[in-house]
């Protein structure tokens, strides 16, 4: 299924700050703070549509945002050369100010979340957090995202495995979508609906555009479409659509495995801005 795998591969080279790729992101207005996402950018040979190192317009133009708070070096050094050598599909989205990314690791279709802004100070951030709640009261109903498939994705010869993008989009629909908007843990998935319009190339920028079309007390309903391409064009028509309903745990189940209990009238408030939602009281 994978044309490549590591361990037929040469070994990836050291990721040096020095090397043109940084260079080039320090020359953005961000500076370091791109740093990590560039240094997490695939080698050329797993992904040869992008140089390597290198930031597609598209994400730069995502990341650009002046509300970004710095990047965390999350990973080591040593961590981001084996990760960058996995040919790693990655996928970036900002939520409410905050960069999210998606990663496939290896062949698995097994996606992880990791939040790129922690910041170091976390009462700084919660301070900034605070502010711009206030100044945006209503939750973001809609965000979009853009990122690759890389060939451990692969399913039909140069496209993704409808496995690994139902995988995807249930990640995007959980986590991105309700679990953060609701202001939660994330939500789990009761149903999920995907719709293969056409295949989703490998290696190629796809963007997404996901939002929660309802949300009523437990439940939201959140949506992702994939599109081919890094622009965003009207006419465009997307490769994959996605819906489903995700369900908030009851108290009594999150209670029971030691998390957080959130009751608070603030959250379902927030929760009662969507789109024919608003019933907002908590059923939980
Ligand atoms: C750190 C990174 C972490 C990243 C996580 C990303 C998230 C990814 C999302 C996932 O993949 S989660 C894993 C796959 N999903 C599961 O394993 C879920 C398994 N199912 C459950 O745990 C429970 O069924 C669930 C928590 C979803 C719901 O349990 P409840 O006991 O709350 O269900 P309940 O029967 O009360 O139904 C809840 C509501 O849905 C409604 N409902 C039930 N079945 C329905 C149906 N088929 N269609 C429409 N509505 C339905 C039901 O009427 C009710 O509405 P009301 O509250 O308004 O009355």
């Amino acid at each position: 299924m994978a044309l490549l795998t590591p361990v037929d591969a040469p070994a990836a080279p050291l990721l040096d700050p020095s090397d043109p790729p940084f260079a080039y992101a320090h020359n953005l207005p961000l500076e370091k703070k791109f740093e990590y996402l560039v240094a997490v950018q695939p080698d050329a040979r797993y992904f040869p549509r992008l140089p390597s190192g290198t930031l597609h317009p598209v994400l730069i133009e995502l990341l650009s945002s002046p509300d970004l708070l710095p990047l965390k070096h999350a990973w080591t050094n040593e961590e981001r050369k084996g990760r960058a050598a996995n040919g790693q599909s990655r996928f970036y989205f900002r939520v409410d100010g905050r960069m999210f990314s998606v990663l496939f690791v290896k062949r698995a279709v097994r996606p992880w979340v990791r939040r790129y802004l922690q910041p170091s100070d976390w009462s700084a951030y919660a301070a900034e957090d605070a502010r711009r709640r206030a100044e945006e009261p209503k939750p973001t109903l809609e965000f979009w995202g853009a990122g690759y498939f890389t060939e451990f994705c692969e399913g039909p010869p140069g496209f993704c495995h409808g496995g690994s993008i139902a995988t995807f989009v249930d990640m995007i629909l959980g986590f991105g979508t309700s679990g953060i908007l609701m202001r939660t843990q994330p939500c789990r998935t009761l149903t999920l609906n995907v719709t293969y319009k056409q295949g989703v190339p490998l290696g190629g920028v796809i963007r997404l555009h996901a939002g929660v079309s309802r949300i009523e007390g437990r439940k939201s309903w959140p949506y992702c479409n994939l599109y081919a391409g890094a622009r965003k064009e009207e006419d465009a028509k997307p490769l994959i659509m996605s819906e489903g309903l995700f369900v908030a745990p009851r108290n009594e189940y999150l209670a029971r495995v030691g998390m957080e209990v959130h009751t608070g009238a603030k959250d379902d408030e927030a929760a009662g801005h969507g789109k024919g939602g608003g019933k907002g009281g908590s059923k939980l």
